[in-house]
């Protein structure tokens, strides 16, 4: 089975976590859950590398990458993935982000986060900010 490393940025301002929402996908299984920004490692790159350019490819926002709060392995039905969340803060310049790849996108408390519909991967991730 297909496996990737993928990267999450759990990016917390003013108390709140930012949650994405992907739009219809490839499986049925990931179109229009909830996420956190982030992507696949590329060759040659540290995981706080790819997730800052992860951020400023698909959001035009710049982020300070901190300390890693978990490493969750998940397998779907169709690939598997290994996925890194770190916690990150807007940094100073940042002038709020674009949203040139999701549906959609939400500040969220923690008992917000909750009531999202979070890809299966996600799960233990949000688990932990609870
Ligand atoms: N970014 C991100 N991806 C996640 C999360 N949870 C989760 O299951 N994934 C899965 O991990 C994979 C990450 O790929 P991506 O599509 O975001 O990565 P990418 O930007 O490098 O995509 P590309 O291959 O289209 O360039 C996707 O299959 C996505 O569904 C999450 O919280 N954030």
């Amino acid at each position: 089975m297909i496996h990737y490393n993928v990267v999450a940025a759990v990016v917390c301002h003013n108390g709140k976590y930012l949650c994405m929402q992907k739009g219809k996908t490839k499986f049925e299984y990931t179109s229009y859950k909830w996420e956190f920004p982030g992507g696949k490692i590329e060759p040659g790159e540290t995981p706080q590398q790819a997730l800052a350019r992860e951020l400023m490819e698909e959001m035009e926002y710049p982020v300070e990458v901190g300390e890693e709060l978990v490493t969750v392995n998940h397998e779907y039905p169709d690939f598997s993935i290994t996925m890194t969340a770190f916690l990150c803060t807007p940094k100073a310049e940042a002038d709020g982000f674009k949203r040139r790849e999701h549906a959609d996108s939400k500040w969220c408390s923690q008992e917000e986060l909750k009531g999202l519909d979070w890809a299966a991967a996600d799960v233990d991730v949000v688990r932990i900010l609870l």
